[in-house]
C-alpha cells in the first residue's frame, strides 16, 4: 500500500513547485512524474538543461523508495545517461526499483519525451532507513 502521506510531502514541496513536476502515479512498481517545458528550464544552448534531467529523475526516484515504506532515505549515487535534448518538450520521468537491500535500494529510471523517445536512462542508489 501506497503511503499517500509521502505523494504529499513531495506534491506539496517548495522544490516541486519551483520546477513545475506534476504528479503521475506511484505504485509499488514505479513513479511517474512530469515536467511541462518552460523556458526557464533550458541552458544556454535553448535544449533543457542536464541539471533539470537528474531533478526530476531524483525526486521520482525519492518518491517511490519513501512510498515503498523506508522511513527517511537519500540519494548517495545516480549515473545519468543523456540519450536526446529535450527542446520546447514535455518530460516524463519514470522510476522503478531494481532491487531493495537492508540499507540500500538500487533503482533505475527513464525519461521520455511525450512521442515515447528515450531522453536519459538512469541507474542510481539510494540509502535507506527502514
Ligand atoms: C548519510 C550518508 C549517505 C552517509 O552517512 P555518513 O555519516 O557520511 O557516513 P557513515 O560512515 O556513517 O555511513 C553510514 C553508512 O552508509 C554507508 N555509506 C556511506 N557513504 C556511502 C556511499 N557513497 N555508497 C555506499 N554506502 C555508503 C557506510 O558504509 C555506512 O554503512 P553501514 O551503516 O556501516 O552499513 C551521508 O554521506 C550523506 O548524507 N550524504 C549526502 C546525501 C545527499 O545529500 N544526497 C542528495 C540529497 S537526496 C535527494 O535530494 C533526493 C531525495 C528526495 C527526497 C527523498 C529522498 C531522496
Amino acid at each position: 500500500m501506497i503511503e499517500q502521506e509521502i505523494i504529499e510531502r513531495f506534491t506539496k514541496s517548495d522544490f516541486w513547485s519551483f520546477f513545475g513536476f506534476e504528479y503521475v502515479r506511484c505504485t509499488r512498481e514505479e513513479a511517474v512524474i512530469r515536467l511541462p517545458f518552460r523556458k526557464q528550464l533550458n541552458n544556454t544552448q535553448q535544449t533543457v538543461h542536464g541539471g533539470v534531467y537528474m531533478s526530476i529523475m531524483d525526486t521520482a526516484m525519492g518518491m517511490l523508495v519513501l512510498a515503498r515504506g523506508a522511513n527517511d532515505a537519500t540519494t548517495i549515487q545516480m549515473v545519468s545517461n543523456f540519450l536526446r535534448p529535450a527542446i520546447e518538450e514535455t518530460i516524463i520521468a519514470k522510476a522503478s526499483v531494481i532491487k531493495e537491500m537492508r540499507s540500500t535500494s538500487l533503482l533505475q529510471g527513464e525519461l521520455y519525451n511525450e512521442s515515447g523517445d528515450m531522453l536519459a536512462y538512469y541507474t542510481a542508489t539510494f540509502r535507506t532507513k527502514k
